[in-house]
């Protein structure tokens, strides 16, 4: 698509997004993606995407991808490199990532409280962390986006009822019956409104004041009275005694008022991510204009498969999860795909390898990408690899196993002498009961008072600030 010359800037071009419907006219010859795109579109109908709803009506399907492809872009391609030099950063031990938030997003959880509470609990995270690295936290919201799930079956039965799985309320509802579970393409349209509308408030949030490091730092004073833990109790101080520090020497906490934050899910639907992706007008490469960091997921990584495609098409830092049973070689393939040019940020592999595997599992794989001479950034999600089914029948993680594996991250770099670039949790502001442990000691009986979450357990508001403490405190040895 080329873009005639002469002209005044459009505001889609200023952001360095084309769309494929606006021509921009800024008295330069932008870049032609238009090749990669028609490309990138045709890989659709070639390749075997995995984990993909069976849409009933393709005619409706078609309808709603054009109006994706009419839709503005969620994020510019100017926000998505700069998160591609946080990554970068965070691969030499220059900033360290947090990425949190829900498992599956809901429409009906959109709300503003859940999202102004979950970017809170963000937040209270990258402080504690920030102190424990003594380098910046790139803070990354599992949000805005994260409304679709793998399956490990695509049928759920009750009671002798057999419906297809629930995959996100981007394709079908989580009701049991059947036309709730029926995929229906207008979804993912709401599920474009929905995260315009939350990353609008997050942008609002952590811009206007919500985020000064003043009020962030009184809310985990909060938290820390109330856990009576004197291990936290001594870092809240730490940080106290830097912050007047800081304040003495004239630090001007105002300029700490706003927050860089940005958007991540797993590209799992392509029929969301494609029409979403445009052609950046300064350079010609393509986007993901639907977050600024998107994953391929443990059970989507296939080397010729239509994701790992996807994604090496774009532009965004993308991420791939890796679990206990990574083959080396693939992974040394999915760098060569993924990451050809080596580009500094461009490539985190999400290790999700499980408590007890952790510490067998990593040593190699980690050793053989260092080998192969890559530098990709390292990130724990100790959530996946330690889901389990309770007594009581809920699916849960104890918040033990959780820390035990981010220990063992830290363990397995350290012997390496590589770098552990951050940690990947699901995670709510919300007082929820969903996984086991932590200072509250949640147990079985407790976990049907407040399980909230459509698919996997999520770490409730205190728990993630608990694995923040303790987090940082592996920090503060490493
Ligand atoms: O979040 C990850 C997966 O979508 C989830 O663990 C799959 O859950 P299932 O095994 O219940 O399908
Ligand atoms: C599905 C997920 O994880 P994984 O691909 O690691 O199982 C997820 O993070 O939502």
């Amino acid at each position: 698509m080329r873009t005639p010359a002469g002209g005044t800037r459009s505001g889609v071009y200023a952001y360095g997004v084309n769309t494929r419907t606006v021509t921009a006219d800024v008295g330069l010859e932008p870049a032609d993606g238009s090749e990669a795109l028609a490309a990138l579109t045709a890989a659709a109908s070639e390749l075997e995407a995995s984990q993909q709803p069976a849409w009933p009506d393709t005619a409706a399907l078609a309808e709603v991808i054009e109006t994706l492809s009419s839709y503005p872009p969620l994020v510019f391609a100017g926000e998505c490199d700069i998160l591609t030099d946080r990554m970068a950063k965070a691969a030499v031990g220059e900033a360290f990532v947090l990425q949190g938030g829900d498992c599956a997003e809901t429409f009906a959880s959109a709300t503003a409280d859940n999202i102004r509470d979950r970017i809170k609990t963000i937040l209270q995270m990258a402080a504690v962390l920030t102190y424990g690295a003594s380098v910046p936290v790139v803070k990354i919201g599992r949000m805005a986006g994260q409304y679709a799930k793998p399956r490990s079956s695509t049928v759920e039965t009750r009671e002798g009822v057999t419906l297809p799985a629930f995959r996100g309320d981007m394709v079908n509802d989580f009701a049991f019956h059947e036309t709730a579970r029926v995929p229906d393409p207008q979804r993912l349209v709401r599920a474009y409104h929905a995260s315009s509308a939350t990353l609008n408030l997050v942008r609002a949030f952590t811009t206007g004041g919500f985020a000064d490091l003043r009020h962030v730092h009184d809310w985990n004073r909060g938290f820390v009275a109330n856990s009576a833990n004197q291990r936290y109790e001594k870092i809240a101080k730490d940080i106290d005694k830097a912050m007047k520090f800081m304040a003495a020497c004239g630090a001007d906490f105002d300029a700490m008022r706003t927050v860089e934050f940005y958007a991540a899910h797993e590209a799992l639907l392509l029929d969301y991510e494609r029409p979403l992706t445009r052609i950046d007008s300064r350079s010609g490469r393509l986007y993901d204009t639907s977050g600024h960091f998107v994953w391929v997921g443990e059970r989507t990584r296939q080397l010729d498969g239509a994701h790992v495609d996807f994604v090496s098409r774009i532009s965004n830092p993308i991420g791939v999860k890796l679990g206990p049973k990574a083959d080396i070689d693939e992974v040394l393939r999915l760098i060569d795909k993924v990451d050809p040019n080596r580009t500094p940020g461009r490539l985190t592999f999400i290790t999700r390898m499980g408590a007890g595997t952790i510490r067998d599992a990593l040593p190699a794989i980690v050793d053989k990408v260092t080998a192969s001479g890559a530098t990709v950034t390292w990130i724990c999600d100790p959530m996946h690899g330690n889901t389990f089914e309770s007594p009581s029948g809920y699916k849960t993680r104890d918040f033990e196993d959780i820390v035990e594996e981010v220990r063992g991250f830290f363990e397995v770099h350290q012997s390496l002498g590589t770098v552990p670039g951050g940690i990947h949790v699901e995670l709510t502001g919300n007082d929820v009961t969903e996984c086991l442990g932590g200072a509250e000691k949640i147990i079985d009986s407790d976990l049907e008072k407040r399980y909230e979450s459509l698919c996997d357990p999520r770490l409730n508001h205190q728990q993630s600030l608990e694995l923040a403490f303790l987090v940082a405190e592996m920090l503060g040895q490493a």
